[in-house]
């Protein structure tokens, strides 16, 4: 909402990296955005870093062409009280300390609107253990953007039990405004985007120890075969394309060496037992009518081919220009 009269008043507390960003895309959406900061002096320089740092996104097209000039005109600096007074939408981006987060939840409630929306960016910690220091804690939930906050689509959102489901249907709206998708997730340690992180993290870490794969060869492998499916299809739907009984077989050679770490999914025995085999059978995870199968097969493999223009195009990450270069 761009109008004056009706325009959204969101506020940010901590516009450091990840608070930064967040503005950025509230603002970006044409909401009024406040941010606000250890002081007013340092959120004042926050401002300007994020209009300076706009310019440079529009001139490498990243961002539309006037986006600094919106964002100079949407974005104010503030005190926290003045950022959160009369914001429907107040999101914290303070660092991932819980009695930092305490304090400034219990600051942040102590100004705000009794009506308006808290949530918090926090990556690991519990959210009913942050809703503590909120007053009113239903308004409360986890709204965690991804690194870079402007450009990566997903936010997940994550309500504890004591949530409004009406606040969660709000801040779905709000940032369904902004471009970005939302998923929504229960209040369990590493939510879900950590929680899958870390698990290919440590599996990647034990090849190393194990001397199977340098970090370098892991990397490749992950980022040229299944990474490459990722953008388009999740661990689900490419289950599903593989077939259910394939993936139980895999399951059963694994387990030859680590028989718990891939012990067989209790969910995946019951489908494969029930012959919901995936897409083949027009049942499994995600039903996927055995009718549409080609129309997903082409889909697949136009994505795959556009997704290999693309980085051809962009050619390869910096950091790997400089590996190759040794
Ligand atoms: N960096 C990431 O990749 C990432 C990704 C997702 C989520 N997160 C989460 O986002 C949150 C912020 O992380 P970040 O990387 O932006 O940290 P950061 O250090 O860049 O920013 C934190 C900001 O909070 C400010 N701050 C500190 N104490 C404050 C207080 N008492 N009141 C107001 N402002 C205060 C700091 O001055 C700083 O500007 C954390 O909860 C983090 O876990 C980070």
């Amino acid at each position: 909402m761009t109008n004056r009269e009706t325009r959204s008043v969101y506020a940010v507390v901590g516009s450091g990296y990840m608070g930064g960003g967040i503005a950025q895309a509230l603002a970006l959406s044409g909401a009024e955005v406040r941010v606000a900061d250890v002081d007013l002096e340092v959120a004042r320089s926050n401002r300007e870093r994020l209009i300076t740092e706009a310019q440079q996104y529009s001139r490498e097209g990243l961002f539309p062409d006037h986006a600094a000039d919106t964002i100079a005109e949407q974005l104010t600096a503030a005190t926290v009280e003045d950022a959160v007074v009369g914001a429907s939408f107040i999101e914290e981006a303070v660092p991932e300390k819980i009695q930092i987060k305490h304090t400034t939840l219990a600051r942040i409630s102590a100004a705000a609107d009794p009506t308006a929306i808290i949530g918090t960016n926090t990556s690991t910690i519990l959210i009913r253990e942050l809703a503590e220091a909120v007053t009113n804690p239903a308004r409360f939930l986890g709204v965690h953007f991804s690194n870079p906050a402007p450009f990566i689509p997903g936010v997940e959102l994550i309500p504890h039990d004591h949530t409004k489901p009406s606040v969660v249907a709000s801040v779905e709206r709000i940032i369904e405004s902004t471009g970005k998708q939302i998923a929504v997730v229960k209040d369990a340690v590493g939510f879900v985007l950590n929680r899958l992180q870390y698990a290919l993290f440590h599996e990647a870490t034990q090849l190393v120890e194990e001397g199977v794969a340098t970090p370098d060869d892991i990397d490749t492998i992950v980022r040229t075969t299944f990474g490459f499916r990722l953008p388009f299809f999740g661990p689900f739907a490419i289950a599903d394309m593989a077939g259910l009984d394939v993936y139980a077989f895999c399951y059963a050679s694994l387990q030859t060496a680590f028989p718990e770490r891939f012990a067989t999914p209790q969910i995946l025995k019951e489908l494969v037992d029930a012959g919901a085999l995936g897409t083949k059978s027009g049942a499994g995870f995600l039903d996927i009518p055995a009718d549409r199968t080609h129309e997903l097969t082409a889909y697949r493999n136009k994505a795959y081919v556009a997704m290999g223009e693309l980085l051809r195009e962009l050619g390869p990450a910096p950091a790997r220009v400089a590996e190759r270069g040794r």
